[in-house]
């Protein structure tokens, strides 16, 4: 699935998508992350066909399915779950087998009877991704689908996920706010923000660390103007830590020069939440 420089607006002037390039290939995951109203919603629903008119090129295999969890996704409420999914089955001609295994695989027997106007966040959610596979999808896009989750049904339907893409070899499309949920589950994943794609992070940098120095009172402000130029830099009272994958030697050499010696170096593997923030430097944390 290819979407080459997409552009979508709402309002006369105001853009919502700015030409976004997007790839996903079956068999990965690809997480999507971003503030509020950075265009996540509006990508998926444009990928999903939900959206139709936008500028730019979708490209996809030959009658490539798609199914999608985007938004509240439209049930019948007074029927139970079960005659929903029997519904939906009919129509898109999904076996009872097929359907018996979804259940039981996102663990919905024992609510299956109840009308969906009285099934929980987390109960519709899967519901939501229940119908979403009916249509056996070569692509799922899921809108935060662990939104309402307890820990225990997140780690189930992450998993879940994962083990789809193994056996049916999918694409999935996967946004969410929680940004270990994002960096545990996806190959990779792309950082959008004011409907533009600002940079791509690839889950298996375990080479890249965050440092963080820590500078007496008097010698911190100095450190930090002669590091201000590594990518990333951050202050905080005493402490500056930045993103980094080369030796420490030469820059630890270089403050020495200047007999500036930090209290303290500490560092840790670089997280999505670290990648994320970088980017979004100026923005509230
Ligand atoms: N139907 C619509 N009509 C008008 N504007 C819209 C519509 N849908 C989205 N927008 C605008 O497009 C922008 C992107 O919204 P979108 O829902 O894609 O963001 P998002 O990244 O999914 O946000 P969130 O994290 O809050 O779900 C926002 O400025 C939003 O107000």
């Amino acid at each position: 699935m290819e979407m080459k420089r997409l552009s979508k607006s709402f309002k006369k002037g105001e853009l919502a998508l700015s030409k976004v390039d997007f790839t996903m290939q079956r068999g990965e995951v690809v997480g999507l992350v971003g503030p509020n109203g950075a265009g996540k919603t509006t990508l998926m629903k444009v990928l999903s066909g939900i959206i139709v008119k936008y500028d730019g090129e979708l490209i996809m295999g030959d009658q490539a399915k798609v199914g999608s969890l985007i938004e509240k996704p439209k049930f019948f409420p007074n029927r139970s779950g079960l005659y929903n999914i029997n519904y939906f089955s009919a129509l898109y001609g999904a076996s009872n087998k097929q359907m018996d295994d979804i259940i039981e695989s996102l663990k919905m027997a024992s609510y299956l009877k109840k009308k969906v106007k009285h099934y929980s966040l987390g109960m519709k959610q899967r519901l939501g991704i229940a119908l979403a596979l009916i249509s056996n999808p070569d692509y799922l896009i899921l809108d935060e689908p662990t939104n309402g989750m307890d820990p225990d049904g997140i780690r189930n339907i992450l998993g879940y996920v994962r083990e789809l893409v193994k056996e049916r070899n999918i694409g999935v499309l996967i946004s969410s706010h929680i940004l270990e949920d994002v960096e545990n589950i996806s190959d990779r994943v792309y950082v959008i923000k004011d409907g533009a794609f600002v940079n791509q992070y690839s889950c298996d940098r375990e080479h890249e660390q965050v440092i963080s120095l820590a500078f007496s009172e008097g010698e911190v402000h100095k450190a930090f103007s002669m590091l201000g130029n590594e990518e990333g830099i951050n202050k905080q009272q005493n402490l500056i830590s930045f993103i980094y994958d080369g030796d420490m030697k030469p820059i630890l050499q270089h403050l020495g020069q200047q007999e500036i010696y930090p209290t303290d170096v500490k560092s840790k593997s670089a997280t999505l939440e670290d990648f994320y923030f970088e980017q979004m430097k100026g923005e509230a944390k």
